[in-house]
């Protein structure tokens, strides 16, 4: 499992392009036949990725930096279907997974098997320190939270579906959904925001080899681009802008947790506030 220390928001005028995706790109999480974990001290959030193989089922352990006797011993943990779908064991329960599916695992589970059902199954997994138990749960897209947003005109039609928020299945500190990108539009999260009290990973997807996603961090002020990939993420400290524009529609995960579980508490800022 890699370490990422904690990035104070002064040091990031130091960083070249280079160091900026060291600390903040998670670049290689879909690895066939593996699962990768990145430990980001940022609210101590993992992000991996999970790619069973036909045949090939991967189990997730515990790395010995959590000092733990099986992973979800002091954590809880939402994996996301973001290729074609595929089987998760947790204790002897099976879920299958359609594309875009989420299942939270809570905190005591001892054995969580990842199987593929089919070519181009693959998993996006974000985990969280976790104080209590809560139960097992499945949420198929079509029972996440869906709100329609953005606008045609300026290129942000979108549709942010809500999996795991704090009036769904509970959870101790994740809070999860996916949003969609129309065709024709290319600019998430605008007009953008941060949110003091909370780290979050952006997970892109759906974006075809020959294109990208430039992705926006930094204090309003002084803004850094990430060019990122599909199945790319990237790690916003809670004092950064998490915003980007591609040069074609998309869709992505988002992934937070920390302080509190309020969606709407996000700092609004104004185009204008920005560079
Ligand atoms: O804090 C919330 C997250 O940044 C996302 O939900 C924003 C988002 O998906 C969007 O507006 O496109
Ligand atoms: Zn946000």
């Amino acid at each position: 499992m890699q370490i990422r220390h904690a990035t104070h928001p002064d040091d990031l005028a130091l960083l070249d392009s280079a160091e900026l995706k060291d600390r903040f790109l998670l670049g290689d999480l879909f690895v066939p036949g593996e699962a990768s974990l990145v430990y980001s001290h940022h609210d101590r959030m993992i992000l991996g990725g999970a790619v069973p193989l036909e045949g090939a089922p991967i189990t997730l352990e515990a790395p010995d930096d959590l000092r733990a006797e099986y992973f979800l011993e002091r954590r809880e943990l939402a994996a996301v279907a973001v290729g074609a779908g595929g089987a998760i064991t947790v204790d002897g329960t099976r879920f299958e997974l359609a594309n875009k599916d989420v299942l939270y695992v809570g905190r005591g589970a001892r054995e969580v098997v990842f199987e593929a059902t089919g070519p181009d199954s693959a998993f996006f997994l974000a985990s969280a320190t976790s104080h209590t138990s809560f139960p097992t749960t499945l949420v198929p897209l079509a029972e996440a939270l869906t709100s329609e947003t953005g606008d045609k005109a300026t290129a942000n039609e979108r549709t942010v579906y809500k999996h795991l928020h704090d009036e769904g299945v509970r959870t101790s500190q994740l809070v999860l959904g996916i949003t969609a990108l129309k065709p024709g539009s290319v600019w998430n999260s605008m007009p953008p925001h941060t949110h003091d009290r909370r780290t979050e990973v952006y997970l892109y997807m759906d974006l075809p080899e020959e294109h990208r996603v430039q992705h926006f961090m930094g204090e309003p002020s002084d803004l850094r681009p990430l060019a990122m990939k599909n199945r790319d993420g990237v790690i916003s400290p809670s004092w950064s802008v998490h915003f980007g524009a591609g040069s074609t529609n998309y869709s992505f995960v988002w992934v937070m947790a920390g302080e509190n579980q309020s969606f709407a508490d996000m700092d609004q800022l104004a185009v204008t506030q920005l560079g």
